[in-house]
């Protein structure tokens, strides 16, 4: 085991939300080291997203604390000048995440009072300790692919891949693919094949709500100055119905409950179409029910009954936490998935634990984590220096 390391805060993640914690405390000149498992800040976004993604958010619900985009800066980032922003963001703000350090282990030792951190420093091939008063959890709500276990996947005799993994459709021009899932990941990635040239079918596996930027944009300018939930979703929902109709028909019927109730109960973003929709409206994209078999032959059989034979299969099935794979205890904030636990505020638990980035509201809610934290950092260091003087 390599020498401890010690301060103030230790910061697991270097994605936007411990780049803004680490940004927001050193603005307030609270010694913090930030772990980060990749060899570079920013992973998702460098290393798990596809060439065209853009933040389906306007840049104004986008920006880390104390410094919008700039002016000049597309409504709508691209993925490459997003990643732009957050390095000038690092360097702005003298954040210094020690990369190639994958935290292993935390807990709590309740008689020295402070978070025992283990990493594993892939670039030396050792073991390293990092002790801290407080500790933030920022390895994000997205942090693993999740490919569901359907029988015979393992038999099928095409390729499979997870969504984060696929950059392009350029490999698939002519080929018959199937996207599994209708989230904003799968929507994109069928619409990205389709213009490769690809023979594209996207399986749907429940309702789904479709918005475009424009509604989107309103819904969470309403939500900025306080309008409910129940009000925005109402509204939403309507305005939604107005542009794209009854939906059902391609089979994409909408849920009962509205969008943003959906976002914040469940996690799950509504769809942003991006275009998808119209080729799925002409024929150019073919809807199926969920899989219910795949087989070594290349065929896979829906809920239906319908047998397709697919040369590609694109898991667009989401994400999980990571955090409970190294945070030994929830330690009042996590539950055993990894996410807050219900009826808990999404940043702050117990012994000095914080978590940035599960609030369910994207980048939107990481400006609001991370300076939070900070603030109640400082008070609470500000608090025992009075006690202790
Ligand atoms: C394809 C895609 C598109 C998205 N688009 C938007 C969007 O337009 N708008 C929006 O608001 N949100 C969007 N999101 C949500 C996304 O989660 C946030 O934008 C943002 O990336 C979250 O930042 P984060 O730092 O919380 O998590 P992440 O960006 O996931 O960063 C977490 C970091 O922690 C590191 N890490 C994980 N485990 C460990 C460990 N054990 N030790 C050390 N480091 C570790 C990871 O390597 C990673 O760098 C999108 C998500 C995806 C997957
Ligand atoms: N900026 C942008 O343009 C983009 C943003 N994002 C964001 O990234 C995050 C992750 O999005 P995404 O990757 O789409 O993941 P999501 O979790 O949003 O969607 C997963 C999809 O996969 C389906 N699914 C899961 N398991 C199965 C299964 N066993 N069989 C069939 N279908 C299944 C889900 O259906 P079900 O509803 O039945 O569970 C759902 O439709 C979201 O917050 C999203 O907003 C993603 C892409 C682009
Ligand atoms: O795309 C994401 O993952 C986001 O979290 C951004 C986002 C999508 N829908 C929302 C509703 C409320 C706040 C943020 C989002």
């Amino acid at each position: 085991m390599e020498m401890a390391e010690e301060a103030n805060v230790i910061i697991v993640g270097a994605g936007p939300a411990g780049l803004a914690a680490s940004a927001c405390l050193n603005r307030l000149h609270i010694s913090n080291i930030l772990l980060e498992r990749e060899d570079c800040c920013a992973s998702l976004w460098k290393k798990r997203s596809y060439d065209r993604l853009k933040l389906h958010l306007a840049k104004e619900f986008c920006a880390l604390p104390y410094m919008p985009f700039p002016p000049n800066a597309p409504r709508f980032v691209p993925r490459i000048q997003f990643i732009q922003y957050l390095e000038n963001y690092v360097s702005h703000f003298q954040v210094n995440p020690q990369c190639n350090r994958c935290v292993v282990s935390a807990e709590y030792d309740q008689s020295r009072r402070r978070w025992k951190v283990v990493a594993e420093n892939s670039a030396s091939n050792t073991e390293e300790l990092y002790f801290g008063k407080y500790l933030v959890a920022a390895t994000g709500e997205n942090s693993e692919g999740f490919i569901p276990n359907l029988p015979g996947l393992n038999l099928f005799g095409g390729d499979y891949l997870h969504s984060s993994e696929y950059r392009n459709g350029k490999a698939y021009k002519g080929k018959n693919v199937l996207v599994v899932g209708c989230g904003n990941s799968g929507m994109e990635i069928a619409y990205d094949l389709q213009k490769w040239g690809a023979k594209t079918s996207i399986a749907v596996r429940s309702p789904v709500h479709i918005l475009n930027k424009n509604i989107m944009w309103l819904s969470m300018t309403l939500l900025k100055f306080q309008v409910s939930i129940k009000k925005v979703d109402k509204i939403v929902t309507r305005l939604a119905k107005l542009q794209y109709g009854n939906l059902s028909k391609y089979g994409l019927p909408r849920p009962k409950e509205g969008p943003f109730y959906l976002k914040a109960t469940t996690g799950r973003s509504a769809t942003i179409d991006v275009g998808c929709l119209k080729n799925i409206k002409k024929g150019k994209v073919k809807v199926y029910p969920t899989i219910k078999s795949v087989d070594r032959s290349k065929y896979i059989e829906f809920d239906n009954g319908d047998m397709r034979k697919f040369d590609a299969i694109i898991f667009a099935t989401g994400y999980r936490s990571t955090v409970r794979k190294w945070l030994k205890d929830g330690g009042g904030l996590f539950d055993e998935t990894g996410l807050p636990m219900k009826n808990t505020n999404s940043w702050k638990g117990e012994n000095g634990l914080y978590g940035a980035g599960f609030a369910r509201q994207g980048l939107f809610g990481i400006a609001k984590d991370a300076r939070n934290i900070a603030e109640d950092i400082k008070s609470d260091l500000t608090s025992q220096n009075q006690r202790n003087n």
